[in-house]
């Protein structure tokens, strides 16, 4: 089996007195989609520039693909996309002038230009000035810069934020073909429902620790409340609603007597959300 594609050893990062990344750990397979999910502060973003060697851990190690980030840097930004933060686009060049630019920097020759713009639905507004692009262009355009060099590891920094419907969907679909290219990706977000439909696993990230890493279905099965939710007509004719929790002793008699005793209108399975089992391991929201 090969080596996994991302690999931290208990990274410490600390801004002054700000323990702002405290001993994390985790492994994250080739192929896989990771989800680095945690409210604004949590050390997020300390946490991948590390993985991307832009910043030097206090302590720990990162490893990319086998190789020690920290000590390789160039090596390793050969291999990955990132796509973070601030965009930092060349404004006065067109988009497609900022792909080339970015291609010559990997010496990167036979790479489909128009077929990237395309994907993030820039076609046909590649030779336009990158100034004159609204803010979710330039954000499609960062993600097409992110890929210009086929990475084995994407990082992605809220690539859906902003913005509009259609284009939110062609960058999820844009990360499935990565995945299915074989790209390792690695997702952070603030947005629970896209978590849970594209990622294989979530890592939940609080005050600078790793609190929760498992895939989705695990994190409900462990930590949520799955219930049923029962529309019911009283005798006077008015609507009400009952809940009623699954997998404890008393639920079958509970349902059955429901069901024999009482007019349902409509039944409803429910289970928690991923932002639910935040709140529950954490005493706080991800807003
Ligand atoms: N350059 C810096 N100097 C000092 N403190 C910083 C710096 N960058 C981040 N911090 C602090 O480190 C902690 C972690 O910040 P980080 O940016 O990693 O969080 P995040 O989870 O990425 O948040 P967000 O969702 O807002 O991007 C926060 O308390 C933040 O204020």
């Amino acid at each position: 089996m090969s080596e996994p594609a991302i690999i931290a050893e208990e990274l410490v990062y600390r801004y002054g007195d700000l323990l702002a990344v405290d001993h994390i750990s985790f492994t994250v397979e080739r192929g896989e989609i990771l989800g680095f999910l945690g409210p604004n502060g949590a050390g997020k973003s300390t946490t991948v520039k590390m993985l991307t060697g832009q910043l030097r851990p206090v302590s720990g190690r990162a490893l990319l693909l086998g190789i020690d980030v920290a000590r390789h840097p160039k090596q390793v930004q050969a291999r990955i996309g990132v796509c973070f933060e601030q965009p930092n686009l060349y404004e006065e060049l067109s988009g497609v002038e900022n792909l080339q630019l970015f291609a010559r920097l990997f010496g990167v020759r036979d790479v489909d230009l128009q077929g990237l713009l395309r994907r993030v639905g820039l076609d046909g507004r590649g030779t336009d000035l990158v100034g004159r692009y609204s803010k979710g262009m330039k954000q499609r355009l960062m993600i097409a810069r992110a890929l210009v060099n086929r990475p084995d590891i994407l990082f992605l920094d809220e690539p859906t934020e902003g913005l509009d419907p259609t284009s939110a969907e062609a960058i999820r679909r844009v990360i499935v073909e990565e995945q299915q290219r074989g790209a390792t990706i690695f997702l952070t977000t603030h947005d629970m429902y896209e978590a849970d439909r594209l990622c294989h696993r979530v890592a939940f990230i609080n005050s600078g620790k790793i609190v929760a890493l498992d895939t989705p279905h695990n994190l409900k099965q462990q930590y949520g409340k799955r219930m049923v939710r029962a529309e019911l007509v009283g005798p006077d004719g008015t609507l009400y609603t009952r809940e009623i929790v699954l997998d404890r002793p008393e639920t079958p008699t509970e349902l059955a007597d429901l069901l024999a005793h009482e007019h349902v209108v409509t039944l409803h399975s429910e289970e928690a959300t991923l932002e639910d089992i935040f709140i529950r391991l954490t005493g706080r929201g991800l807003a």
